[in-house]
């Protein structure tokens, strides 16, 4: 086995960067680089020296992990040291000239800890999350899994399983043919009941644990010059849309990513929604049809509230927004505001959070976080279902059974997974 080294921190000047290595020889290069292995997990401060001519690298942090007790599981050292662009280049070329060191490819820390069963494809994923989290709701849920939640859940619906699977094959192994009328079959139901249910309940729950990954998705909709672009930047703080006076400005659609009260919320400015004047109007409003059919909430916009809605495909949610309202008041069911003087943005990023919350919860219940997970126990629910319904067949019964233990195999990465292992691990950072 390779051992590799990787820039752990950041690219870039930084105060400190940690370069981090694991494999078998992590320990001799500590001895050749600072003079000893040092304590396990304990940081020492040293000199740094190039093996090769001994001259001083850096003065810093170096930390020895034996195996198994590691992130990754094998031997594992890492160097804290200055974060100037010499100072790490100098490092990390010195480590790369050692023989049998090589950089690690991306993920590879974790692909190694994989390997090892320090962590499993579902709690992988989640460190991709939460390295990729950029709101509190998103952190929260990505920690849940990263801590081993759906691993522990998948563990035990699996052991379920193979208590129902034992059931079924005792009952092939030492009955014959004819005995198999007098199996217990509502025994065996009793058993995989709880387990439906489970895997339903928490099958409810994906939606809103793949929304918190993506983002609340709201659309401004509205006449040409109701104010959308106006507002999307108001909300946004900066200039993100082009505003201005001219009707049918915005052509395609703009995106503003928010943190609303810890929740990630994505609004998106629209192509007034009108019959278009021209092919590339046209073209844009067709756009904004589809990706309404997506969307979570709708916000209609019309200065003093004077166009009502026009018809949604697909019954998402509508709120109505009066625009403009330093020139217009607002009538009864329009919450008006007006993104010149800023009134009525609080009482409108409020709405929009209630909404947003309700239909993400807070991260603290996630357990199918992608659309993966949910298909692999969607499957096994049918499999499992297919089981119960089975009048007969006791062998067909047990093969429903593993096939749905094999599902759930798949969301921990213990089966059929290769090309999901190497399409998570090659998206993490270098260093990962
Ligand atoms: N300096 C540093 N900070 C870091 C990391 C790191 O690798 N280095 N991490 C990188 O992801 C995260 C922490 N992850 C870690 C995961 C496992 C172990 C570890 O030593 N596990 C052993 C011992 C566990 C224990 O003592 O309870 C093990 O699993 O056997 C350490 C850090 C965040 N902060
Ligand atoms: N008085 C006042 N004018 C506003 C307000 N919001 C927007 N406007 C003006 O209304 C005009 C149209 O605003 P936009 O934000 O470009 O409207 P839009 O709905 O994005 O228009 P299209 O891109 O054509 O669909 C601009 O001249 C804005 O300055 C407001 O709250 N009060």
């Amino acid at each position: 086995m390779d051992t590799v080294f990787s820039l752990g921190s950041g690219a870039g000047r930084a105060a400190i960067a940690v370069i981090r290595l694991s494999g078998p020889a992590a320990g001799t290069v500590l001895v050749e680089f600072t003079g000893a292995r040092g304590a396990a997990r304990q940081a020492r401060f040293v000199t740094l020296r190039d093996p090769e001519n001994g001259e001083a690298l850096d003065q810093g942090l170096a930390l020895f992990f034996p195996a198994p007790q590691s992130p990754t599981g094998e031997d594992y050292a890492e160097l804290h040291i200055h974060g100037g662009r010499a100072v790490v280049d100098a490092v990390l070329q010195a480590l790369s000239r050692r023989p049998g060191l090589r950089p690690a490819e991306p993920g590879e820390f974790a692909r190694r800890g994989f390997a090892n069963g320090k962590l499993d494809l579902s709690q992988a994923e989640a460190l991709a999350d939460l390295i990729d989290a950029e709101t509190e709701g998103q952190r929260r849920q990505a920690l849940r899994i990263a801590g081993g939640a759906l691993r522990r859940q998948v563990e035990d619906w699996r052991a379920a399983l193979v208590d129902a699977l034992a059931l079924v094959e005792a009952e092939l192994d030492f009955s014959d043919e004819a005995d198999v009328g007098s199996f217990d079959r509502d025994g065996l139901c009793r058993r995989l009941a709880p387990l439906c249910r489970a895997m339903q309940a928490a099958l409810a729950e994906a939606p809103a644990s793949e929304r918190m990954r993506e983002g609340f998705l709201v659309m401004l909709l509205g006449p040409p010059n109701a104010g959308k672009s106006t507002l999307l930047n108001a909300l946004a703080r900066r200039d993100l849309a082009i505003v201005s006076p001219t009707p049918g400005t915005t052509r395609d659609m703009i995106e503003a990513h928010l943190d609303l009260k810890g929740l990630p919320v994505t609004f998106i400015d629209t192509a007034g929604l009108r019959e278009a004047a021209d092919e590339i109007e046209r073209i844009g409003v067709d756009r904004v049809l589809r990706r309404v059919e997506t969307a979570d909430l709708l916000l209609w916009l019309s200065p003093g509230g004077e166009t009502e809605p026009a018809h949604i495909p697909g019954g998402t949610q509508v709120l109505k927004i009066a625009t403009k309202g330093d020139l217009f008041t607002a009538p009864g069911g329009w919450l008006g505001i007006s993104a010149s003087t800023g009134a009525g943005l609080e009482e409108l990023f409020a709405a929009v959070a209630a909404r947003a919350e309700a239909r993400l919860g807070d991260g603290g219940a996630a357990l199918f976080i992608r659309e993966r997970h949910r298909a692999a126990v969607a499957s096994a629910l049918l499999a499992v279902e297919a089981a119960e319904a089975r009048e007969k067949d006791l062998e067909f019964v047990a093969e429903d059974l593993r096939s749905a233990a094999r599902a759930l195999g798949r969301i921990v990465g213990a089966v059929d997974v290769e090309h999901v292992l190497d399409a998570v691990f090659s998206r993490f950072c270098i260093g990962k």
